[in-house]
């Protein structure tokens, strides 16, 4: 049996997504389906798949979100091969943008919205470069584990961040060395977290500092979609880990070019400690309709 999907395409400094409305909660896809709709080639293609679902008809046993929460809408993400992920930073701007486009939530001027995820509720605020979401609080994971990839002479030690989702942030030597890496073959990490990892791969900008802002290059190999334009919540990890590499001083707002575009980074104090946000630009690109079998 197949039936049709409405869908949305959309991007965030090239990161994309095909986004679909499922209100109730009653659009199963299997993780087939969702690998069919990222092929680039015999589907929509995109890095990822986010169905829009009131969070109170989500019954999948993601973690309940706190009873007197305003979200809403639930942001589910798929990652290309059909695995689920908990968190998707340039995702959760694309996703605000669609429940505007689509009038499923409204924005008036001053007001944030709360969008429920796997990692929890985040807030995002429309800004002078799209949307700005607060990411939360985030965390060193432990451990330095060895990173090797195809054109890296010498496995190099990362760090682990966990920013809802997890990451591994690897120092590289110069432009030259990120630029030859050759990120269509899968790097490997030792020990292999259990959950797996994306893995950025950073140099510092010259001058790494430049009116108090920290700025840096990356390129990233996401866990479940392989190399892709940018990964939103893995230039928050990179930024994170490149001040910790920095020391007393470094600065809590940075700039980070990919090879999709610029990302800002901004780490600051919350009620409950400290939080990162993530902001940068949001484009829905076309509308239509899928047949699924
Ligand atoms: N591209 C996303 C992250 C998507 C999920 C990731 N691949 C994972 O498995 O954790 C971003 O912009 O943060």
């Amino acid at each position: 049996m197949s039936f049709d999907l409405r869908f949305t395409k959309g991007q965030g400094t090239g990161n994309d997504f095909v986004l679909f409305s499922d209100p109730e909660g009653d659009t199963e896809l299997t993780p087939t389906q969702i690998a069919a709709v990222c092929d680039r080639r015999f589907g929509v293609g995109a890095d990822g798949v986010i169905r829009a679902v009131r969070s109170r008809n989500l019954d999948d046993g993601a973690p309940a979100l706190a009873a007197d929460s305003d979200a809403t809408w639930f942001m589910d993400y798929w990652n290309a091969d059909g695995s689920v992920s908990e968190m998707c930073g340039n995702g959760i701007r694309v996703f605000t943008k669609y429940l505007l486009d689509q009038g499923l939530a409204e924005l008036h001027p001053g007001d944030s919205i709360a969008i429920g995820t796997r990692a929890g509720v985040r807030t995002v605020t429309p800004n002078r470069a799209g949307f700005e979401a607060d990411l939360g609080r985030w965390r060193l994971a432990g451990g330095e584990p060895l990173v090797r990839a195809k054109n890296l002479p010498v496995a190099r030690p990362g760090i682990g961040i966990d920013v809802g989702n997890p990451h591994v942030v690897v120092a590289l030597a110069d432009d030259a060395e990120l630029d030859g890496l050759d990120l269509a073959y899968q790097p490997m990490l030792e020990p292999v977290p259990e959950a797996g990892a994306n893995i950025e791969f950073v140099v510092p900008a010259d001058p790494l500092v430049e009116d108090g802002v920290g700025r840096i290059r990356m390129r990233v190999h996401e866990r479940g979609s392989g190399e892709t334009l940018s990964c939103g919540t893995g230039a928050v990890a990179a930024a994170l880990a490149v001040r910790h590499w920095a020391g007393a001083g470094a600065p809590d707002e940075w700039r980070v070019q990919v090879p999709g575009g610029v990302l800002g980074v901004r780490m600051f104090a919350g009620d409950d400690g400290e939080h990162v946000a993530l902001s940068g630009p949001a484009e829905l690109v076309f509308d239509g309709v899928l047949s699924l079998a």
